[in-house]
């Protein structure tokens, strides 16, 4: 057969082997190699394209020997099935011719089947895409029902806080109301401890009135050496006389001894017995009445050594706190409960020593020779105020007690260069207070001022010279001033001299018909101290009986 361009069928003789020619398919332009009987490469050694026009041609065949090895190159000749050749040649060409022709039979078989099993290729590569096109569709439509399903969730979740939500919002609507009608009922109960509140403060200042807008307390002291007093009757029945018995012997002896009777009456006598608490209990009536408003006053009167320190400001021990502590205390109680009714409160607190009717700070912490000259002031508006002096302001109890700490450290500090000078010095302890009620539009403003008098005792003056008679002097001419200031106002005089003395000018606002004074008049029981005690009980006395006019509260 003629080789057709691309495709040529050929036998091939070994030359010079024994061995069957093989057929050799040969495929221009590349080189193939069929594997007939052990051969099992074939290449040609020349271009192609004389194949069809040259009936020879060199080919190389490489050979399996029989030891599976490859043999050395052998040449062949080409014949060309056309061509002519010998017999058994022509013969064996045609045998292979019939097998080729089997063979492209075959081949075509072959073919047939590769075609029909690519179209059911083909068929099957669609139906897949079919099937995954399908499979990506019940995918996409399970992920959108399970989408949905999540979305059915939300929602009852959502539903389910809304009605929470509703029910939630019924409940604070309710809850709403109730505070609405609570805060009416606070309001309204606030009102009316406002109300009660003021009307405890008319009754509770009545009731001072009713007692008198100065009262004298006697106090007693104990006798030093725990002994009793002989000249000191205290009636068990009455605790407001007191009985000053002095016996008098007879001057013939033949008459018995004669005992004379001083009696005398005060709003309350306490006997040595009294505890601070005790005594504390009928001021803290009058402190009270310091927050509502109304100017107190408080003073210890008496001889030096009769308890006047004791009572005012005690010892440490919190049974034997005097005064002072106390009160200062109880203001600033006061004023932590009256805050829950809407009053803020403001304090100023001062200390000042009256010695030798000059004054001097209490709480002056700067250098000893830079001390300032201090001088009384009275504004138009008839407020009392110490030029230079400290005016510290205080928020609670502690602040005070240190600032009293401050004065009595200050005091003694004086007292080492001039023995004994606190025993005839006035201190006065001053707190100003300032209220104001801004929900009720309402100040009032008050002073409670609480006071330490030097020794009462009189002198002769011969026996007192220089330094000591100048200090006698100006103790007397500040303690009678203030009697006879106090009578004054008792007799509701034109003119009141405040001004004679620095203590009556200092205390002016606290003396008056604007304020309620206590005066504790302290009295030593000692024999010797007869003459002094029935002195100081003359002087409480006359301060007794005076009746000073109503007091009224500063409140705007
Ligand atoms: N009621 C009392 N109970 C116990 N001790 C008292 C009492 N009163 C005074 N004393 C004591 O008596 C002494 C003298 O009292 P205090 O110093 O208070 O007198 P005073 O009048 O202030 O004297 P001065 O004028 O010198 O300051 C002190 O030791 C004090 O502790």
């Amino acid at each position: 057969k003629d080789p057709e361009p691309g495709k040529a069928f050929a036998a091939a003789t070994v030359i010079g082997s024994r061995r069957p020619p093989a057929a050799v398919c040969i495929t221009p332009p590349c080189l193939m190699s069929v594997e007939f009987g052990e051969i099992t490469n074939i290449s040609l050694m020349c271009n192609p394209n004389p194949l069809i026009h040259c009936p020879f041609f060199i080919c190389r065949i490489l050979f399996h020997s029989d030891k599976s090895k490859i043999s050395k190159h052998k040449f062949f000749h080409y014949i060309p099935l056309s061509a002519g050749g010998t017999g058994a040649n022509k013969r064996k060409a045609w045998d292979l011719k019939g097998k080729v022709s089997d063979m492209e039979v075959k081949m075509r078989d072959y073919q047939t089947k590769v075609k029909s099993v690519n179209k059911e290729n083909e068929v099957l590569r669609g139906t897949m895409v079919q099937s995954q096109t399908r499979v990506a569709e019940i995918e996409k439509e399970l992920e959108r029902q399970r989408g949905q399903i999540r979305y059915q969730d939300l929602i009852n979740e959502l539903c389910h806080t809304v009605s929470t939500l509703a029910r939630l919002q019924s409940t604070l609507r309710e809850m709403e109301e109730e505070v609405c009608s609570l805060k009416e009922t606070v309001t309204q109960q606030k009102d009316e401890l406002h109300a009660g509140e003021m009307e405890r403060r008319r009754l509770h200042n009545t009731i001072q009135e009713l007692k008198g807008n100065i009262r004298v307390f006697c106090r007693v002291r104990p006798v030093v050496d725990g002994g009793v007093s002989k000249h000191i009757q205290l009636p068990a029945s009455d605790t407001k006389m007191i009985t000053l018995a002095k016996t008098e012997e007879s001057h013939t002896g033949k008459t018995t001894d004669t005992q004379k009777n001083y009696n005398f009456s005060f709003d309350r006598v306490f006997g040595p017995a009294a505890s601070q608490q005790e005594i504390f209990e009928e001021i803290s009536l009058l402190v009270q009445s310091a927050l509502d408003g109304y100017n107190v006053c408080c003073f210890a009167y008496g001889q030096t050594g009769s308890g006047k320190t004791y009572t005012m400001e005690g010892d440490e021990f919190t049974e034997t706190r005097g005064v002072i502590p106390r009160a200062v205390q109880q203001v600033f109680k006061a004023a932590e409960k009256l805050a829950a009714q809407g009053w803020e409160f403001n304090f100023t607190a001062s200390f000042v020593e009256i010695y030798n009717e000059s004054l001097r700070d209490l709480l002056y912490t700067g250098k000893a020779s830079k001390r300032p000259e201090h001088e009384i002031r009275k504004s138009v508006t008839n407020e009392v105020t110490i030029t230079n002096l400290t005016y510290e302001k205080v928020v609670n109890e502690d602040q005070v007690l240190g600032l009293i700490a401050l004065a009595n450290q200050n005091r003694s500090t004086a007292q080492t260069a001039q023995n004994d000078r606190s025993s005839r010095s006035h201190s006065v302890f001053q707190l100003d207070i300032e209220g104001v009620n801004g929900g009720r539009d309402i100040k009032c403003k008050s002073t409670l001022c609480l006071v330490d008098l030097a020794g009462s005792e009189r002198m002769l003056k011969s026996q007192s010279q220089g330094e000591r008679f100048k200090e006698m002097t100006a103790i007397n001419g500040s303690l009678s001033n203030l009697g006879i200031v106090i009578s004054a106002l008792a007799n509701k005089e034109n003119y009141i001299p405040y001004r004679n003395s620095k203590l009556t000018y200092l205390l002016q606002g606290c003396l008056g018909g604007n304020s309620k004074t206590l005066m504790f008049v302290n009295i030593a029981p000692e024999p010797d101290s007869f003459g002094e005690t029935l002195n100081s009980l003359r002087f409480a006395s006359k301060v007794n009986d005076c009746v000073i006019g109503t007091a009224s509260a500063n409140r705007k």
